[in-house]
Protein backbone atom coordinates (compact mmCIF):
# COMPACT_ATOMS: atom_id res chain seq x y z
CA UNK A 1 0.00 0.00 0.00
CA UNK A 2 1.26 3.29 -0.44
CA UNK A 3 0.83 5.75 2.41
CA UNK A 4 1.95 8.79 0.91
CA UNK A 5 0.36 10.06 -2.65
CA UNK A 6 3.31 10.02 -5.24
CA UNK A 7 2.51 13.36 -5.94
CA UNK A 8 2.67 14.78 -1.83
CA UNK A 9 6.03 12.85 -2.09
CA UNK A 10 7.20 14.92 -5.33
CA UNK A 11 6.50 18.14 -3.85
CA UNK A 12 8.27 17.33 -0.28
CA UNK A 13 11.32 16.30 -1.93
CA UNK A 14 11.35 19.42 -4.10
CA UNK A 15 11.45 21.99 -1.54
CA UNK A 16 13.50 19.76 0.75
CA UNK A 17 17.20 20.35 1.54
CA UNK A 18 18.80 18.54 -1.77
CA UNK A 19 20.76 14.86 -0.78
CA UNK A 20 24.65 15.44 -0.54
CA UNK A 21 26.61 14.12 -3.39
CA UNK A 22 28.15 11.34 -0.98
CA UNK A 23 24.48 10.27 0.70
CA UNK A 24 23.44 10.28 -3.04
CA UNK A 25 25.86 7.93 -3.89
CA UNK A 26 25.27 5.40 -0.77
CA UNK A 27 22.11 5.37 -1.97
CA UNK A 28 22.69 4.50 -5.64
CA UNK A 29 25.19 1.75 -4.05
CA UNK A 30 22.57 0.66 -1.71
CA UNK A 31 20.00 -0.02 -4.73
CA UNK A 32 22.78 -1.30 -7.14
CA UNK A 33 24.31 -3.92 -4.71
CA UNK A 34 22.38 -4.59 -1.15
CA UNK A 35 19.41 -6.80 -1.35
CA UNK A 36 15.84 -5.19 0.47
CA UNK A 37 17.55 -1.40 -0.62
CA UNK A 38 13.97 -0.36 0.61
CA UNK A 39 15.03 -0.25 4.15
CA UNK A 40 17.34 2.70 3.78
CA UNK A 41 15.76 5.96 5.38
CA UNK A 42 16.22 7.79 1.89
CA UNK A 43 16.38 11.64 1.21
CA UNK A 44 13.06 12.96 3.36
CA UNK A 45 13.50 10.76 6.43
CA UNK A 46 17.06 11.35 6.32
CA UNK A 47 17.35 14.68 6.38
CA UNK A 48 14.22 15.02 9.06
CA UNK A 49 16.79 12.73 11.20
CA UNK A 50 19.71 15.19 10.36
CA UNK A 51 17.41 18.05 11.33
CA UNK A 52 16.54 16.53 14.45
CA UNK A 53 19.74 15.88 15.19
CA UNK A 54 20.83 19.48 14.55
CA UNK A 55 18.02 20.37 16.87
CA UNK A 56 19.18 18.41 19.90
CA UNK A 57 23.12 18.57 19.39
CA UNK A 58 23.16 15.24 21.29
CA UNK A 59 26.33 14.02 23.08
CA UNK A 60 25.26 10.60 22.74
CA UNK A 61 23.15 8.31 20.13
CA UNK A 62 22.20 5.21 19.91
CA UNK A 63 21.29 3.28 16.41
CA UNK A 64 19.85 0.20 15.94
CA UNK A 65 19.72 -1.11 12.72
CA UNK A 66 22.85 0.23 10.59
CA UNK A 67 21.82 -1.53 7.60
CA UNK A 68 24.45 0.77 4.95
CA UNK A 69 25.03 3.51 7.25
CA UNK A 70 22.24 6.11 5.39
CA UNK A 71 20.39 6.97 8.61
CA UNK A 72 23.77 6.67 10.83
CA UNK A 73 25.06 9.17 9.03
CA UNK A 74 22.35 11.51 8.82
CA UNK A 75 21.77 11.36 12.83
CA UNK A 76 25.54 11.83 13.14
CA UNK A 77 25.99 15.14 11.49
CA UNK A 78 24.17 17.26 14.14
CA UNK A 79 26.68 15.42 17.05
CA UNK A 80 27.90 18.10 19.46
CA UNK A 81 32.20 18.49 19.74
CA UNK A 82 33.22 15.07 21.09
CA UNK A 83 29.88 13.60 20.96
CA UNK A 84 29.42 9.76 19.49
CA UNK A 85 26.91 7.45 17.66
CA UNK A 86 26.92 4.05 18.67
CA UNK A 87 25.21 1.81 15.70
CA UNK A 88 24.09 -2.11 15.94
CA UNK A 89 24.12 -4.63 13.16
CA UNK A 90 23.74 -8.49 13.01
CA UNK A 91 24.72 -8.34 9.56
CA UNK A 92 28.36 -8.00 9.37
CA UNK A 93 28.25 -8.58 5.35
CA UNK A 94 28.39 -4.60 5.04
CA UNK A 95 30.49 -3.60 7.35
CA UNK A 96 32.82 -2.50 4.86
CA UNK A 97 30.46 -0.64 2.82
CA UNK A 98 29.71 1.43 6.30
CA UNK A 99 32.79 1.96 7.08
CA UNK A 100 33.77 3.21 4.03
CA UNK A 101 31.39 5.96 3.99
CA UNK A 102 31.53 6.99 7.18
CA UNK A 103 35.23 7.76 6.54
CA UNK A 104 34.09 10.05 3.48
CA UNK A 105 31.87 11.37 5.29
CA UNK A 106 34.54 13.41 7.72
CA UNK A 107 32.59 11.03 10.80
CA UNK A 108 35.44 7.43 11.55
CA UNK A 109 36.05 9.61 14.97
CA UNK A 110 32.36 10.14 15.46
CA UNK A 111 30.42 6.46 14.60
CA UNK A 112 31.10 3.79 16.51
CA UNK A 113 29.68 0.25 14.73
CA UNK A 114 29.31 -2.99 16.16
CA UNK A 115 28.37 -5.59 14.38
CA UNK A 116 25.97 -8.40 16.48
CA UNK A 117 22.76 -8.72 17.78
CA UNK A 118 21.16 -5.29 19.16
CA UNK A 119 19.82 -7.22 22.58
CA UNK A 120 23.35 -8.18 23.31
CA UNK A 121 25.03 -5.46 22.61
CA UNK A 122 22.72 -2.47 24.12
CA UNK A 123 23.32 -3.95 27.49
CA UNK A 124 27.33 -4.00 27.29
CA UNK A 125 27.05 -0.14 26.40
CA UNK A 126 28.14 1.49 29.58
CA UNK A 127 26.45 5.26 28.42
CA UNK A 128 23.96 7.79 28.40
CA UNK A 129 21.86 8.14 25.56
CA UNK A 130 20.22 11.49 24.31
CA UNK A 131 18.50 9.87 21.19
CA UNK A 132 17.75 6.08 20.46
CA UNK A 133 16.95 5.02 16.60
CA UNK A 134 15.27 1.85 16.63
CA UNK A 135 15.30 0.76 13.19
CA UNK A 136 16.19 -3.09 13.44
CA UNK A 137 13.84 -6.10 13.39
CA UNK A 138 10.75 -5.41 14.51
CA UNK A 139 9.50 -8.16 16.42
CA UNK A 140 12.38 -6.77 18.89
CA UNK A 141 10.92 -3.19 19.09
CA UNK A 142 9.35 -3.32 22.76
CA UNK A 143 12.15 -5.71 24.09
CA UNK A 144 14.85 -2.84 22.58
CA UNK A 145 12.34 -0.04 24.35
CA UNK A 146 12.74 -1.35 27.68
CA UNK A 147 16.56 -1.90 27.18
CA UNK A 148 17.41 1.30 26.59
CA UNK A 149 14.78 3.01 28.53
CA UNK A 150 17.54 3.31 31.62
CA UNK A 151 20.12 4.42 29.26
CA UNK A 152 18.16 7.51 28.03
CA UNK A 153 18.27 10.65 29.85
CA UNK A 154 14.99 12.50 31.46
CA UNK A 155 14.30 14.55 28.51
CA UNK A 156 15.69 12.65 25.69
CA UNK A 157 14.36 10.99 22.98
CA UNK A 158 13.62 7.77 20.99
CA UNK A 159 12.88 7.69 17.16
CA UNK A 160 11.12 4.61 16.50
CA UNK A 161 10.76 3.78 12.59
CA UNK A 162 8.34 1.59 10.22
CA UNK A 163 5.66 1.82 12.81
CA UNK A 164 2.89 1.83 9.59
CA UNK A 165 5.04 -1.02 8.37
CA UNK A 166 4.15 -0.52 4.72
CA UNK A 167 0.33 0.17 5.58
CA UNK A 168 -0.27 -3.40 6.95
CA UNK A 169 -1.29 -1.77 10.15
CA UNK A 170 -4.38 -0.47 8.64
CA UNK A 171 -5.57 -3.57 7.23
CA UNK A 172 -8.10 -5.87 8.79
CA UNK A 173 -6.25 -7.90 11.36
CA UNK A 174 -6.72 -11.05 9.69
CA UNK A 175 -4.28 -9.84 6.91
CA UNK A 176 -1.95 -8.28 8.53
CA UNK A 177 1.93 -9.70 8.99
CA UNK A 178 3.48 -10.18 11.75
CA UNK A 179 6.10 -7.60 11.80
CA UNK A 180 2.70 -5.17 11.22
CA UNK A 181 1.42 -7.00 14.14
CA UNK A 182 4.57 -6.12 15.81
CA UNK A 183 4.49 -2.18 15.36
CA UNK A 184 0.52 -2.18 16.73
CA UNK A 185 1.67 -3.80 19.63
CA UNK A 186 4.64 -1.52 19.95
CA UNK A 187 2.57 1.31 19.65
CA UNK A 188 -0.04 0.61 22.34
CA UNK A 189 2.81 -0.12 24.81
CA UNK A 190 4.16 3.52 24.53
CA UNK A 191 0.46 5.12 24.39
CA UNK A 192 -0.22 3.45 27.62
CA UNK A 193 3.21 4.39 29.17
CA UNK A 194 3.08 6.89 31.41
CA UNK A 195 6.24 7.89 31.52
CA UNK A 196 6.64 9.16 27.52
CA UNK A 197 4.93 11.34 25.24
CA UNK A 198 4.97 11.01 21.98
CA UNK A 199 3.92 11.60 18.08
CA UNK A 200 3.32 9.27 15.48
CA UNK A 201 4.71 11.60 12.49
CA UNK A 202 3.29 10.06 8.92
CA UNK A 203 6.41 10.53 7.23
CA UNK A 204 7.45 7.32 4.88
CA UNK A 205 6.83 4.26 6.68
CA UNK A 206 6.00 6.03 9.58
CA UNK A 207 8.22 7.62 12.64
CA UNK A 208 7.12 7.51 16.66
CA UNK A 209 8.73 9.94 18.24
CA UNK A 210 9.01 9.28 21.90
CA UNK A 211 10.14 11.86 24.88
CA UNK A 212 10.51 10.31 28.27
CA UNK A 213 9.10 12.27 30.50
CA UNK A 214 9.48 10.08 33.42
C1 LIG B 1 15.51 -1.19 8.16
S1 LIG B 1 17.19 -1.72 8.17
C2 LIG B 1 18.01 -0.29 8.85
C3 LIG B 1 18.04 0.88 7.90
C4 LIG B 1 18.93 2.02 8.31
N1 LIG B 1 18.71 2.43 9.69
C5 LIG B 1 18.67 3.20 7.40
O1 LIG B 1 17.79 3.99 7.73
O2 LIG B 1 19.30 3.31 6.34
C6 LIG B 1 17.20 -2.88 9.49
C7 LIG B 1 18.56 -3.43 9.86
O3 LIG B 1 18.42 -4.13 11.10
C8 LIG B 1 19.33 -5.19 11.12
N2 LIG B 1 18.90 -6.16 12.13
C9 LIG B 1 17.91 -7.08 12.05
N3 LIG B 1 17.82 -7.78 13.19
C10 LIG B 1 18.77 -7.28 14.03
C11 LIG B 1 19.16 -7.59 15.36
N4 LIG B 1 18.57 -8.55 16.06
N5 LIG B 1 20.16 -6.88 15.89
C12 LIG B 1 20.78 -5.88 15.19
N6 LIG B 1 20.45 -5.56 13.93
C13 LIG B 1 19.45 -6.24 13.35
C14 LIG B 1 19.30 -5.73 9.68
O4 LIG B 1 20.49 -6.45 9.39
C15 LIG B 1 19.15 -4.43 8.87
O5 LIG B 1 20.40 -3.97 8.41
Amino acid sequence: MDIIPAAVEAFAEKYTTPETGLLKRLNRETYLKVDQPHMLSGHLQGQFLSLVSHMLQPARILELGTYTGYSAICLAQGLKDGGMLHTIDVNEEREDMCLRYFEEAGLSGKITMHIGKAAEIIDRLDETFDLVFIDADKAGYERYYDQVWDKIRPGGFILADNVLFHGETLVEPSKQSNNARAMISFCEKVAADGRAEQLLLTLRDGLLIIRKIG
